[in-house]
């Protein structure tokens, strides 16, 4: 992409009304702009990144067998009343009427709709295992949105459903959920302890999140410092074993790690001194298993394999996909601004040309983008008439990865700098060994 030809709107100042860093450098990387409280309107730069993590969810809800599906995001009332939760969930539910007066609601989740789904086409044991999951907005009325897309009332979530035969199965599927979520967060340049957590209105009584270790974060933690160690890497896993995932979770979560809802001191305390840590973390997500609730409540069975109907067994699963940005952005940043990971950064690279206009220079940096986008990289030319001073500080601000930096005098010496954004560290080398530098 060409800057001149794109649309960054960056700002010079910090906007009053961010409170935390992640909210303060997306306003100012042109990354989004408020449409209302906790509503906003995604810009292009944003909109990009919010792209990338949408990839690698599903490229990871792929591997696990689960199946991708849209759900509407206005839904009606009478699903919600046959499970109860129209009036249990209170004032976060966006209600309204439509023009025949029929009650309507904007999706907070979808458990009853995915149900609904299920029951209609689903009749016999044989067709489970079956996980279905959406990309899809949500609105919940937060009464303080707050930290921009951190705690919004507009946002985006993947919610995942499976359906299972036995409260074993549901549970199998819970951690096949739990292993597609480390290895998610972690391609996304995050470490995400699951911890134990509270139900609240979804439900069920065994559930875990997902927290990112940030100061800005909202969730009380408490956890052995011996979890801050773990990585999932690149394991091979068979996610139809249930050994193989059973395993996972107690390497993952056999460690006290709580948030304050479940905390408990006399257990915590049972953690040697020196690795116990009192922290604040960010919910990028969480998994939960809630057994019949919802099939229950709204007749959905199978025939089982004596014959007998059924209710199948339950779990819904989410990750925070818009509410994730800012959690990258507080773990990767510095004073200048953010710093992307390279697996969800929204161009690969920036070049920016020194003298704007100056034939030969003009002529290196076609080259050089000509190579990268070839390679299928995406690299970010500001092709701008604007001093460098101030083209550094964009790039800076906006975070890519590498900067590769073009002027006459370098060229001269057949040289050009590739500078890393993360190290600040900068090599001087020709034009192609850049390419291949970052390739
Ligand atoms: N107000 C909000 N703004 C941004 N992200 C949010 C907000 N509320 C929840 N989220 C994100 O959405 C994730 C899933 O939300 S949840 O309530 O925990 N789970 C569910 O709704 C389940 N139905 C998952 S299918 C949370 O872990 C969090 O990362």
């Amino acid at each position: 992409m060409r800057l001149s030809r794109y649309f960054l709107p960056v700002l010079k100042e910090n906007p009053s009304e961010a409170q935390i860093v992640s909210h303060r450098l997306m306003l100012r990387a042109g990354m989004i702009k408020q449409a209302a409280a906790g509503i906003y309107s995604w810009l292009p730069l944003g909109f990009k990144v919010l792209r990338k993590l949408e990839n690698i969810i599903h490229e990871e809800q792929a591997r696990a067998g689960h199946i991708a599906i849209q759900m509407p995001i206005i839904q009606s009332a009478d699903l919600w009343r046959e499970s109860g939760r129209y009036d249990d969930y209170g004032q976060e539910m966006l209600r309204m009427k439509d023009r025949h007066d029929r009650d309507m609601l904007f999706t907070p989740t979808a458990e009853e709709l995915v149900t609904d789904i299920f029951r209609g086409h689903v009749s016999s044991y044989k067709d489970l295992p079956l996980t279905l999951y959406q990309i899809q907005w949500k609105f919940r009325d937060e009464i303080r949105p707050r930290f921009g897309v951190m705690r919004g009332r507009e946002f985006y979530m993947k919610d995942g459903y499976n359906f299972d035969l036995t409260k074993e199965d549901s549970l199998h599927a819970y951690n096949r959920h739990l292993v597609t979520y480390l290895r998610t967060y972690e391609r996304m340049g995050l470490q995400a302890i699951p911890m134990r957590a509270d139900s609240g209105p979804i439900g069920g009584d065994n559930t875990h999140e997902f927290l990112v270790l940030a100061d800005t974060g909202e969730s009380e933690v408490f956890y052995d410092s011996a979890v801050t160690d773990l990585t999932f890497g690149d394991r091979q896993i068979d996610y139809d074993s249930r050994e193989q995932c059973q395993a996972i979770l107690e390497e993952f979560t056999s460690k006290y790690a709580r948030t304050d809802e479940t905390h408990d001191e006399a257990l915590f305390n049972q953690v040697p001194e020196e690795r116990r840590r009192v922290a604040r973390g960010i919910e990028v997500g969480q998994i939960f298993y809630f057994g019949t609730k919802y099939s229950e409540a709204m007749g959905a069975t199978v025939q089982g394999p004596d014959g007998k109907p059924v209710p199948v067994h339950m779990g819904s699963h989410g990750i925070g996909v818009s509410r994730l940005i800012g959690a990258i952005i507080e773990a990767s940043h510095d004073d200048k601004g953010i710093i992307w990971p390279e697996g969800v950064t929204p161009f690969h690279c920036g070049i920016v040309n020194l003298k704007q206009g100056d034939d030969e220079a003009d002529a290196a940096c076609n080259k050089i983008y000509g190579a990268l986008t070839a390679l299928g990289l995406d690299p970010l030319y500001d092709d701008r008439k604007e001093r460098a001073g101030g083209k550094f500080a964009t790039m800076d601000l906006i975070g890519l990865p590498w900067r590769i930096t073009v002027g006459p005098r370098g060229l001269k010496n057949g040289v050009v700098e590739l500078t890393c954004r993360r190290t600040g560290e900068s090599e001087e080398m020709s034009p192609e060994a850049t390419v291949t530098k970052i390739a």
